[in-house]
């Protein structure tokens, strides 16, 4: 059986592995080195316990195991404010009207403007999955248990919830709107950048990153044609976080130009539609299936199970869902159909 649970430092070298399995290509922010992974898991481990070092903001990792064999297939987190105590870089696409009366123009010209605006605000990030099980049950387990674990710790996490799509980036790895923009700041390759992006410091972007509004017009016919456009790898991320009621709005990523979703956190679909039940009696393999997770904080568990729901709050479920979840009868649960 699938099962979300939060990362554990054991866990370190399974996680590069899976990090390294999206190749070079594909962004994200978990970091594929070995130190700063570690890094990154132990303030998770903190943050999981409530007990994060001053300054410092809550970052969850979680990650898919595979009951069977322990074997990890996939990560997934939350940064409890985007930015991490420093300011998270977008753009912020407007538009501004050059006319002139005397000559009878008027043109409509667009405008990226750097922008701090989502900082604090609560991140997906780091949503890394085998590729064989994009799209599949795992895939829904993995982004969704994030969800109800807010749902679950609603007081951790802000009113609004973002989410960078990763950009087109070609299949010989040229990134059209970093080619066209950011290499001529950062005088270096995307991958680079991006690696950068994903350890802990930024300090690198505030100092490299231009200052200016960049006029879309002056850009590539590729990079304006990539604007805001979600990479074909995260389609099935795009679905999913739009079944959940995310949506794209002014907000670009700043190396790529893919868009960044946002959502107002109490109206996600999950934590809208998932109910909180009490264990009670044994089931089987039939039914509804949904998601079910328990525990709070480092005990979190999250997995897919079929569900027999009583009247009241009583739910039953097969044996083996409580023993994966680590729960017997009368514990509270969360429940959401798949
Ligand atoms: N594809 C990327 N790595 N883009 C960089 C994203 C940087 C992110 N918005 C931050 O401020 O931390």
């Amino acid at each position: 059986m699938w099962l979300v649970r939060p990362a554990q430092p054991d866990d370190l070298k399974q996680i590069l592995a899976i990090a390294g399995t999206q190749g070079a290509r594909l962004s994200s922010t978990l970091p594929k080195e070995s130190d700063a992974l570690k890094q990154k898991i132990e303030l998770s481990v903190a943050s999981f316990k409530g007990q994060v070092p001053e300054g410092q903001a809550p970052r969850f990792l979680f990650v898919l195991e595979n009951s069977e064999d322990g074997a990890i297939a996939g990560v997934a987190g939350i940064d409890a404010r985007a930015g991490s105590g420093e300011p998270f870089y977008s753009y912020r696409k407007d538009a501004l009207i050059h006319a002139s009366h005397e000559l009878g123009v008027s043109r409509k010209v667009e405008v990226l403007y750097p922008s701090h605006a989502l900082t604090d605000q609560t991140l997906l990030c780091s949503f890394v999955i085998r590729p064989e099980l994009r799209g599949t049950e795992a895939f829904d387990l993995l982004s969704r248990a994030r969800i109800l674990f807010i749902a679950e710790h609603r007081e951790w996490f802000t009113s609004r919830v973002v989410v960078e799509i990763q950009g087109v980036q070609n299949d010989d790895g040229g990134v059209p709107f970093w080619d066209s923009l950011g290499r001529h700041f950062f005088n270096m390759d995307f991958d680079a950048a991006d690696r950068y992006s994903a350890s802990l410091s930024k300090t690198f972007l505030a100092e490299m990153m231009p200052h200016n509004p960049i006029y879309v017009s002056l850009l590539s016919d590729a990079a304006q044609a990539a604007l805001g456009k979600p990479h074909d790898v995260s389609s099935a991320n795009y679905e999913l976080l739009t079944r959940e009621g995310f949506q794209a709005g002014c907000y670009l990523d700043i190396f790529d130009g893919g868009p960044v979703l946002e959502a107002r956190t109490d109206s996600l679909h999950s934590l809208v539609t998932s109910h909180r039940k009490v264990l009670h009696g044994r089931h089987e393999d039939d039914g509804e299936a949904c998601l079910i997770s328990a525990g709070e904080g480092e005990s979190f568990r999250c997995t897919l199970t079929w569900v027999d729901e009583s009247l009241e709050d009583e739910l039953k479920v097969p044996v083996k869902t409580w023993n994966l979840l680590g729960k017997s009868a009368g514990d509270a649960v969360r429940i959401a159909p798949l």
